[in-house]
């Protein structure tokens, strides 16, 4: 598992050793892992270190000092390094072990509101030629490797003149060979994964202390490239994670598996309320995903007709016109293509009322009782999530979840009391207590209609099924587990369709057929074989 925290977080876990005077300590194991990371890096795109262009962004603060220290070293390793200030004042000792180290000082020349590397003459340690933007941002495409130094957990909004523009000049030209951001993209949030004005995608992000949570969370994570997490020494001061994000080895621990003395209503049966005249399709879709997924049993209960229609798809599946309270389950499915039909709402209603696990998509999202508690898990994409908030009483546009996605799945969660799993590029899903998960096994490719159908199959039959004692176990509290659960399907649906994909388009119902493979693979991960 993945643990991720705040800056703010991360910050009051430094305090403590910065106290104790062990400031120069942190940064210098930062600016190590940082020169290392890129050293690597480099040898991976270009081959050679030595004689490769190296430039450094470097803004006023300590994430300038770790950048400007990081260059020193790689300047010592023979790259042909050059730094460009951003502001009057930067790291001082940094400063003067980058030029030491025979680095190339450049002052950006300041943009309308003055600020700038030449604002502030009293800045003793900032010499060198002025730059533009625009020949700052030349020299920068060039590079083989761009270290963004510019912004770290210490900015309060997005990039400032002249920054900014520098930034905007460097996105319009081809893109250096390698960028790396220090800590974190310059000008997204490390709280929220917010975005705001222009950030130079990296192709390597290089973070301190400990994973922040916004590196883990759209739109940051979009911006932010693979992130590589540089030990520090904060273990002992941080606190629970604001984060977390499920690994292989945690769906693999933590997979239900049926005993030698299981039979179908040991290991759970899972209730199905889904597809209508209108919406036939989803019904096929999610009891196929329910299937594949592995369950005791599946209770479809709909119409005579797509009754038959599930037969014909999903032999396994035991269908019937009944009702909810004729039929003992261990979780729910409710809502998937289930619109504009009577009897199918009142099962959705039935079912949301329950207590048991109830997963709600698409059509039970529309009208949700005011009580839920986090065994219901709502799974709506970011128009729905707007709908569920409206409902709240909360008036948001989609562009606005979709700019702060944790931010907003926390919200529903917390005013709902239900669990929400928020569907997109990545997935965020929040308990009611506030805890996060975000997943990004998901290929672009599953941006289909159909796909939610599949995932929320997955989830009905990991609800249905799951060992919550093993959850315990790993230190999940109780009140998450729901939001583990859906973590969990949303990385073996994100996994499965990336393998059913195999970077190419995919239909929902290859999703389900990769399930029972990507289950396999899992399990041989599983720690007692
Ligand atoms: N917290 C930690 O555990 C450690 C932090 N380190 C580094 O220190 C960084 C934090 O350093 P700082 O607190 O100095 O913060 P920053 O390096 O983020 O710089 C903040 C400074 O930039 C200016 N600024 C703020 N917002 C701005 C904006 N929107 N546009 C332009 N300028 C702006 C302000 O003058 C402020 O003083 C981390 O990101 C990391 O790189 C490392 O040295 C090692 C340990
Ligand atoms: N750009 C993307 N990258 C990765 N996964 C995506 C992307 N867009 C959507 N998905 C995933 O595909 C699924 C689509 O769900 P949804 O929009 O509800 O479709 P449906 O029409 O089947 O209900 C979700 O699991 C979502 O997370
Ligand atoms: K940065």
């Amino acid at each position: 598992m993945i643990s991720a925290w705040t800056g703010r977080q991360i910050r009051a876990a430094e305090q403590p050793l910065l106290d104790a005077g062990h400031g120069d300590r942190l940064m210098a194991t930062a600016a190590h892992g940082l020169a290392n990371a890129v050293l690597r890096a480099v040898r991976e795109t270009r081959g050679r270190v030595y004689g490769a262009r190296l430039a450094v962004i470097a803004g006023s603060g300590n994430n300038g000092g770790d950048a400007l220290f990081a260059a020193a070293t790689l300047a010592r390793k023979g790259m042909s390094t050059t730094a460009v200030l951003t502001s009057a004042r930067s790291h001082p000792q940094a400063l003067a072990a980058f030029e030491k180290a025979g680095g190339t000082v450049l002052r950006l020349a300041a943009g309308g509101d003055g600020a700038g590397a030449g604002a502030d003459d009293s800045a003793a340690a900032a010499a060198g030629p002025f730059v533009t933007p625009d020949e700052a941002a030349a020299l920068c495409s060039r590079a083989d490797a761009l270290i963004d130094g510019i912004l770290g957990t210490g900015a309060s909004g997005g990039l400032r003149s002249p920054a900014k523009e520098l930034v905007e000049r460097i996105i319009g030209l081809d893109a250096p060979a390698l960028t790396v951001a220090c800590d974190l993209p310059s000008g997204v949030s490390a709280e929220t994964g917010e975005v705001s004005g222009p950030v130079m995608p990296a192709d390597l992000t290089v973070t301190f202390g400990g994973t922040k949570a916004g590196l883990l969370t759209d739109p940051a994570a979009g911006l932010a490239g693979r992130v590589l997490t540089v030990d520090i020494g904060l273990g002992p001061h941080l606190p629970a994670p604001e984060l977390r994000r499920l690994e292989p080895a945690d769906l693999a621990d933590w997979w239900p598996v049926p005993q030698r003395t299981s039979h179908k209503y040991t290991r759970g049966v899972l209730g199905i309320v889904a597809g209508s005249a209108q919406y036939p399709g989803a019904a096929l879709l999610c009891t196929q995903a329910a299937a594949a997924t592995g369950v005791g049993m599946i209770r479809y209960l709909g119409p005579q007709e797509i009754c038959r229609l599930v037969n014909l798809s999903t032999p396994e599946a035991v269908c019937s016109q009944g009702s909810v309270g004729e039929s003992r389950v261990q979780a729910w499915l409710v809502g998937p293509g289930a619109t504009g039909d009577r009897d199918q709402q009142a099962r959705v209603r039935d079912a949301l009322a329950s207590g048991l696990p109830v997963v709600a998509d698409a059509g039970a999202l529309d009208s949700l009782p005011s009580d839920l508690g986090p065994q219901v898990i709502l799974t709506p994409h970011a128009g729905e999530l707007v709908r569920i908030l409206a409902e709240q009483d909360v008036e948001v546009t989609r562009e606005q979840v979709e700019a702060a996605p944790s931010d907003f799945a926390r919200l529903g969660a917390g005013l709902t009391g239900a669990t929400v799993l928020l569907k997109g590029a990545t997935t965020v899903i929040s308990s009611p207590s506030g805890a996060l998960f975000t997943q990004d096994n998901a290929t672009p490719w599953l941006a289909a209609a159909g796909s939610g159908d599949t995932l929320a199959g997955i989830l009905g039959a990991l609800a249905a099924t799951v060992q919550r004692d093993l959850l315990a176990e790993a230190g999940i509290a109780e009140p998450d587990h729901w939001a583990a659960v859906a973590a969990m399907a949303a990385a073996v649906h994100g996994i499965a369709g990336t393998e059913a994909a195999a970077g190419g388009p995919v239909a929902a119902s290859d999703i389900s057929r990769a399930v029972p493979e990507t289950v396999r693979a899992l399990l041989e991960l599983r720690q007692d074989g």
